[in-house]
């Protein structure tokens, strides 16, 4: 469960580049839904995914999660409750290391200890399982440097680390966007699986307004830094990408002119 109280947090304060990101944005979010996040490019999606993950802290405002009131947490302290993937599929994971090194790592996020006491058979039999689920082969290669994986398989495998260790917040940052249409398919799929299997609460950026619909179970829309509509159950059912662009008018009383959005 994610709860968000007026939530403020500008760039450079006091200076000429200040820059007002995220303007009292409030939510609240229960355990085990699934939010997809459009927005033009600006609008604070990934400052307020970094916010939820503690990389950046509010100025004002409060973050709940599990009723626990983290808003000064830093980003090693919420280990255990957040994890994250990123866009580019070599953000995630160390390529100079190997697929059971990268995943031993994912397995201590959060922790002081070594590397080289973690990986331990008993972690080679869950790093095997989990990777079989995938269907890709990576089960009979961990010890192969991660660089030699494709960018789906990275990014697959990046999904499986961010979800290894007990964790309730999965916040997916356009994923997708750097993979071809039939493996984003694919990483997607896993994804919701994952979600569903895992009852995790998961925001998902996505610049595709037809993925956002078609994906989870909720989508919010930020522009300037506050969320310009909000649509779930009955509502969203049955809604299509020009439905959305005249809420979005009907909500701001402006027209949407980022086009990026409608990609996809
Ligand atoms: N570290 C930073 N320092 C200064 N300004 C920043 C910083 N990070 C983001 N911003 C600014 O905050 C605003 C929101 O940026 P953010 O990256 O959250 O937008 P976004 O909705 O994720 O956009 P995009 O779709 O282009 O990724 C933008 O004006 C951006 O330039």
């Amino acid at each position: 469960m994610i709860q968000v109280e007026q939530l403020h947090l500008t760039f450079g304060a006091g200076t000429p580049l200040e820059n007002h990101a995220l303007r009292g944005i409030n939510l609240s979010i229960p355990e085990g839904q699934f939010v997809t996040v459009i927005g033009s490019n600006g609008a604070g999606k990934s400052t307020f995914l970094n916010s939820l993950a503690g990389e950046v802290i509010a100025d004002q405002g409060q973050i709940f999660i599990d009723e626990q009131d983290v808003t000064l947490w830093p980003t090693n302290k919420r280990a255990g409750l957040v994890a994250r993937v990123f866009q580019d599929p070599l953000a995630g994971t160390c390529e100079a290391l190997s697929i059971e090194e990268n995943m031993a790592l994912a397995l201590k996020r959060g922790q002081s200890r070594g590397l080289s006491r973690s990986i331990r058979s008993e972690y080679r039999e869950l790093f095997r399982e989990r990777l079989s689920r995938l269907g890709l082969g990576l089960e009979q290669r961990l010890g192969d440097r991660m660089g030699l994986l494709s960018g789906g398989q990275r990014q697959a495998v990046s999904l499986l680390m961010a979800t290894l260790q007990p964790m309730k917040i999965l916040l997916l940052d356009e994923h997708t966007a750097a993979l071809d249409p039939k493996t984003a398919a694919f990483v997607l799929e896993l994804t919701r699986s994952i979600i569903e299997e895992q009852n995790l609460t998961a925001l998902m950026v996505t610049h595709s307004m037809r993925q956002a619909l078609d994906v989870g179970d909720r989508t919010l829309m930020l522009h300037e830094g506050n969320i310009a509509f909000d649509v779930q159950g009955d509502e969203r059912k049955g809604l299509d990408v020009p439905d959305l662009l005249a809420l979005f008018s009907r909500n701001k009383g402006e027209e949407l002119s980022d086009d990026s959005l409608l990609l996809g």
